[in-house]
């Protein structure tokens, strides 16, 4: 196997550049460096925002080398059930008695794993990728049974599936009998002989090569292979019905009445996905007729191994699909008045992970996300410090909102509602409210990404579920069609059909094209729409499963940084989702 191990630097060359050195060790001591100008910071910045510009675009590159796998919506995880504690060789001594019984006792049982689907929880990033149950402590003199380990729970968000993997899944660790054959590899008859009995008997001190010449302890041996037979038949059965959690609903199951006495369990602490190891038998369990003083006892076993995959179904009813830097994640703000904690930032990849919005819509269609009073969603460090600044100056006027003329031809959503004194965001809504839906906000999906280029393609997996997909592009490009058809080929190459949930394409960032008015550019802005609009037509056109009719997409310019044309398209999904759930209930 080759191990690597991966040492990056980024380093100011002059202000305001900087370059990203990569060293890889391999494990054959070989040693790989490179270097790569990465993309000027801004000149603008002083030095707290150049720290953070440094700090975000580590983070990015850290994801990206990660190749898609790390998104927090899927984590595989190795449990291990405790392992039990040893049982004790020991013999009962009392004045006048010297002769005592075996009085070993036997060895406390590891803990179980379980998992918890617990309210509150929203991500999985708060889960270890090896946990282990405790294990149990070891017998003591004076027949004194060790003490069984305390439950392992996980806790695990509403919503998550898990998953056990299987032989043959290369994700897949070991389970423990399968860890003891390749301990083994390679050891002759005698050693194997050696190690499979090191791992299983505790002997008195100094008896260890009396014990193993002795009958009785062969034959102790035989039985416990012969039981230890049984139990690997037993485990291999598990795997033929995996663990298959779909924990998407709160449990309070009462304890069963056959629940054993004194398992001091009175609510339900979850599944069960690793139970811990036996623990060891004492000496005493070794008493016979033929061996009346038993010098050895056994080991405490491992617990379970077990590999699972959770995924978290993020159930956003709209998805969003765009190049990096189309303006998704502006437009998720936008949408919900800056609620959705989502980061903004002119760089490719801002977007880490899937960031799931809620959008409450009136009944004249109305979206709360208008009411906020934001009207420009800038990039988060510009707006970080705007805040800055208005905390450190109460008086002042700074505030986030600056008066922009809407792109001609457009409705600005803010100038509609400024009349509409009756609405309010937050509570005073609930009474408006008529729909509600969720959008996800998403990494930028780029040309390549099904071969891991970018951030790859494995996060489309919380889209699987949507009702409908929406694509964005950057209407300022010099043609934003070819992203289009990148996009749909992407979507399809994760999963073929998928491109068939796409409802809209959102041009966004239209006020760049004729944000001043000038009838120049607004014409030619007018004829790239159109363009766009007859590429769609053409090129993207779906097939409605239902209907069985072909469907053209929609085509909207919006300007998500200053909040325009976005009550049409919150309109338009309401429609594409009041239409799939409709056509779910069925
Ligand atoms: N002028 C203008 N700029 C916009 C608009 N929407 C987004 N931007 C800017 O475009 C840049 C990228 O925006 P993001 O929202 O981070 O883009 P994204 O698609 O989420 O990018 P990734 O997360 O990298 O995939 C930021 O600098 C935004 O301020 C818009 O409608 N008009
Ligand atoms: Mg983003």
């Amino acid at each position: 196997m080759l191990r690597a191990a991966h040492f990056c630097r980024t380093s100011p060359l002059t202000p305001g550049r900087f370059f990203t050195t990569c060293l890889t060790i391999r494990e054959d001591n070989t040693r790989h460096t490179f270097s790569s100008e990465a993309q000027p910071l801004e000149d603008s910045a002083d030095s707290d925002s150049l720290g953070e510009q440094i700090r975000r675009r580590r983070k990015t590159e850290w994801k990206r080398r990660q190749g898609g796998q790390s998104f927090l919506d899927h984590l595989v995880i190795n449990v291990r059930g405790g392992k039990g504690g040893n049982g004790c060789v020991a013999f009962h001594r009392e004045k006048w008695k010297p002769m005592g019984p075996p009085s070993g006792g036997n060895g406390g049982r590891g803990g179980d794993v379980y998992i918890l689907p617990t309210a509150g929880l929203t991500s999985l990033s708060s889960i270890p990728k090896r946990i282990r149950g405790g294990s149990g402590a070891s017998g003591q003199g004076t027949w004194q049974n060790g003490k069984t380990a305390p439950p392992t729970i996980i806790m695990v968000p509403l919503g998550t599936v898990v998953r056990e993997l299987l032989p043959g899944d290369p994700r897949r660790a070991k389970d423990e009998w399968e860890a003891e054959e390749e301990s083994l590899e390679g050891l002759d008859v005698d050693e194997r002989r050696a190690s499979l009995r090191a791992n299983r008997w505790v002997h008195y001190p100094r008896y260890a090569e009396d014990n193993v010449n002795r009958d009785v302890f062969k034959q102790a041996e035989a039985a416990l292979y012969r039981e230890e037979r049984e139990r690997r038949w037993a485990r291999k059965q598990r795997t033929l019905n995996p663990v298959h959690l779909d924990l998407d609903k709160l449990e309070d199951k009462k304890l069963s009445v056959d629940a054993p006495l004194g398992t001091g369990q009175k609510d339900f602490i979850g599944h069960l996905v690793a139970a811990g190891g036996m623990g060891g038998l004492g000496n005493p369990h070794f008493l016979s007729p033929i061996n009346r003083s038993p010098k050895f006892a056994t080991r405490g076993y491992e617990g379970e191994r077990v590999t699972l995959s959770l995924e978290l179904k993020i159930l956003a009813d709209v998805g969003l699909v765009g190049m990096p830097n189309a303006g998704k994640s502006t437009l998720l703000r936008a949408f919900t008045g800056g609620r959705a904690k989502t980061e903004v930032a002119s760089y490719a990849f801002t977007t880490l992970n899937p960031i799931i919005g809620v959008i409450r819509v009136a009944e004249d269609g109305t979206f709360e996300g208008a009411l906020q009073g934001v009207d420009v969603f800038e990039e988060t460090i510009i707006e970080e410090e705007s805040f800055r600044g208005a905390d450190a100056h109460p008086d002042s006027s700074v505030t986030l909102s600056k008066s922009v003329p809407a792109f001609k031809g457009e409705q600005s959503d803010h100038e509609t509602l400024d009349s509409d004194l009756e609405y309010r965001p937050g509570h005073q809504f609930d009474i408006l409210e008529i729909f509600r839906f969720t959008i996800a906000d998403n990494p930028g999906l780029i040309s390549g990404a099904s071969e891991n280029v970018g951030l790859g393609h494995s996060f489309l997996r919380s889209m699987e579920r949507s009702l409908a997909l929406v694509y964005v592009v950057d209407l300022s490009q010099p043609a934003p069609w070819e992203e289009l058809g990148e996009l749909r080929e992407e979507l399809e190459k994760y999963q073929p059909g998928m491109s068939q949930k796409a409802r809209m394409v959102i041009a966004n960032k239209a006020d760049l094209l004729a944000g001043g008015g000038e009838e120049a550019a607004v014409k030619d802005a007018r004829e790239k729409l159109q363009r766009l609009g007859e590429y769609v037509k053409t090129n993207m056109v779906i097939h409605d499963p239902v209907s069985g009719l072909e469907r053209v997409l929609d085509v909207v310019p919006t300007s998500a940084k200053y909040s325009q044309n976005l009550r049409k398209v919150v309109g338009l999904m309401q429609n594409y989702v009041e239409e799939a759930r409709k056509i779910n209930e069925q």
